[in-house]
């Protein structure tokens, strides 16, 4: 394939194709721009001393590393003044911050875990940034939390950075999925694969097995004929990985298939899970389907739901179409989620 640099995908999408507007295009520009200074922080690690906690907790109950905080920083920074958005809103923050007054605001909404796999900060494993894309309803009108809440199909764009052995930038403009890998000499996101597909069966899944006891029915079903391979009634021998890092697991799908599950357990059984609707479950689900597969909590579209909190939590399946497509029958036949 030609070696083209995000701008010029961007360019090409905008005027080529008319998938994109300019403001959108160059929206996406500003967060690869923080996703390549995140990760510059990454890179030099206790060098930089940005590992360990930053002794805070967010508004989930969760204790924030350094790296958490600093990444939504390096977002808000770059983002608040383009002109481009008219508020966003992070995992690292209770509510959503507006575009001060004193800034052009813009069209946009903007969504973000900006670190996400926070427990393996520390030990030099795969993390990320995920993001996603809305309109915002009345553009000019004060900003409001119900603004946000709109169901994932209503997503403009997707994408996350995964800092692993190499930054990559995957994104979607709803025109396929694309993949850019940054070029630390040239410091550009440069294009390394176009339109992927996510392969429809599998023989790979990722889940928390340490949790197997307090799983729902379907889920404990699924995974025990997995786990029963070539001598099951799937007939074929399955492979496990967790890194722990969605990004991480959902990048590994995308690039060669795999179903990931973050399912409802009884550990906390008034939470609809652990992964969240509007900054994971949402921008991943919309790369997923782009990709071909699918992306489900267990009865019904991710992407179909319509939320009633900034910080609501969602089961997960997601990954090859016909590998989610069995877990939600599985559901379905046993009348829960
Ligand atoms: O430690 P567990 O329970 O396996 O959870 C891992 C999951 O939690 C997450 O780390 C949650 O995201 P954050 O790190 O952004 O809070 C996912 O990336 C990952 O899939
Ligand atoms: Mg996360
Ligand atoms: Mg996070």
């Amino acid at each position: 394939m030609k070696k083209v640099s995000l701008t010029r995908y961007l360019v090409e999408e905008q005027r080529e194709h008319n998938t994109i507007p300019a403001e959108l295009r160059l929206l996406i520009e500003v967060v690869a721009r923080a996703c390549k200074a995140i990760s510059n922080n990454v890179n030099k690690g206790a060098l930089a001393g940005i590992l360990g906690s930053a002794g805070t907790g967010n508004v989930q109950g969760e204790m924030q590393q350094k790296l958490d905080v600093i990444a939504n920083e390096v977002l808000l920074e770059a983002n608040e003044w383009g002109g481009h958005l008219a508020a966003m809103a992070s995992e690292e923050m209770d509510s959503f911050y507006e575009t001060p007054n004193r800034y052009p605001k813009g069209e946009y909404l903007l969504m973000f875990d900006p670190l996400d796999g926070s427990s393996n900060i520390d030990v030099n494993v795969s993390i990320g940034t995920i993001f996603s894309v809305l309109h915002m309803p009345q553009p000019g009108q004060t900003v409001t939390e119900k603004d946000f809440l709109q169901p994932g199909t209503k997503q403009v764009a997707a994408g996350y950075a995964v800092y692993g052995p190499q930054t990559t930038l995957v994104l979607t403009v709803g025109n396929g999925v694309q993949v850019f890998t940054l070029d630390r000499e040239a410091g550009s996101f440069v294009q390394t694969a176009s339109n992927i597909r996510i392969p429809e069966d599998t023989k790979e899944f990722a889940i928390n097995m340490s949790n197997m006891r307090h799983w729902a029915p379907p889920v404990k079903r699924y995974i025990d004929e997995c786990l029963a391979g070539s001598e099951g009634p799937r007939g074929k021998d399955f492979n496990m990985r967790w890194i722990a890092s969605m990004v991480a697991d959902v990048h590994r799908i995308l690039t060669r298939g795999g179903i990931f599950m973050y399912p409802w357990d009884k550990r906390e059984p008034g939470k609809a899970g652990k992964l969240r609707l509007m900054y994971e479950a949402n921008p991943m689900s919309f790369l997923v389907e782009q990709a071909g597969g699918a992306s489900t909590n267990g009865l019904q579209r991710i992407m179909e739901i319509q939320p009633d909190a900034l910080h609501q939590r969602v089961a997960v399946i997601m990954g090859s179409k016909n590998e989610v497509e069995r877990v939600t029958r599985y559901h379905h036949e046993a009348g829960q989620s």
